[in-house]
């Protein structure tokens, strides 16, 4: 459902991807390691059509989207990617079920049914009782739990994931990797994941070691 071929990406003279080819399919857990600065957050950020490539092509179920514009692009994010970042980003002043249905309300989704869904992937995070609380009234896996409902509101073909347990205790870390994995038996939901934890990167289909720019294994 993912194809990426060639990617070159160099802030100046740093050459930060040499050349990456990559293919997803539908239903994937994938797992990007490597050392800090080997380059997986800037592919992350291509592939998830966040920045361009300077070289190469990224094509969702045969789609090119290298020459989209920004408003396509803001368009396609919203409708067929989901993002999870370390830090979870939720808006403060808006409760869990807001935040989650936000994403819904941009994409012109009704606004009865967004709010349905919204409530339906809290409760099925296990955050039936948190749904008007606000972030700083939420745990820290909680917050991170919310941020998947988020991510997931629009039933988007792929989620991309930046360290998404990095901010969370082993206790809450573990039951985030059990619901990514929930998620993809019973929704088939795909994923991309740069981590430093082993035992998620272990626990991936497949898990790709990053070095000087290229995709290793
Ligand atoms: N916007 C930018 N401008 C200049 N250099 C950048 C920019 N973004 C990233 N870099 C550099 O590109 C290299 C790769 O960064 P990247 O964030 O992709 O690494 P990473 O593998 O995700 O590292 P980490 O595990 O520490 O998050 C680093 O040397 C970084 O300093």
């Amino acid at each position: 459902m993912l194809q990426a071929t060639n990617i070159h990406k160099s802030y100046g003279a740093l050459q930060v991807l040499k050349g990456i080819d990559l293919t997803i399919q539908q239903g994937e857990v994938v797992s990007i390691v490597g050392a800090s600065g080997a380059g997986k957050s800037t592919l992350l950020h291509i592939l998830g059509t966040l920045d361009s490539a300077d070289q190469g092509e990224v094509r969702f179920s045969g789609q090119l989207v290298n020459n989209f514009n920004s408003n396509q692009l803001a368009r396609f994010r919203n409708q067929h990617i989901g993002f999870i970042f370390q830090f979870h980003n939720l808006l403060p002043e808006f409760t869990a079920h807001e935040n989650v249905c936000l994403p819904g309300f941009l994409a012109n989704t009704p606004e009865d049914e967004v709010k349905h869904r919204a409530a339906n992937l809290l409760k099925m995070l296990n955050l039936g009782h948190r749904l008007d609380h606000k972030p700083s009234e939420m745990s820290g896996g909680e917050q991170q739990r919310t941020a998947v409902a988020r991510a997931l509101i629009n039933s988007p073909e792929i989620i991309f994931a930046d360290e998404p347990s990095g901010n969370l205790d082993s206790a809450n870390a573990q039951e985030l990797h059990e619901i990514f994995f929930r998620l993809r038996a019973e929704l088939n939901q795909t994923f991309v994941i740069i981590t430093h934890n082993e035992q998620l990167a272990n626990m991936a289909d497949r898990k790709l070691v990053m070095k000087d720019g290229f995709i290793l294994s």
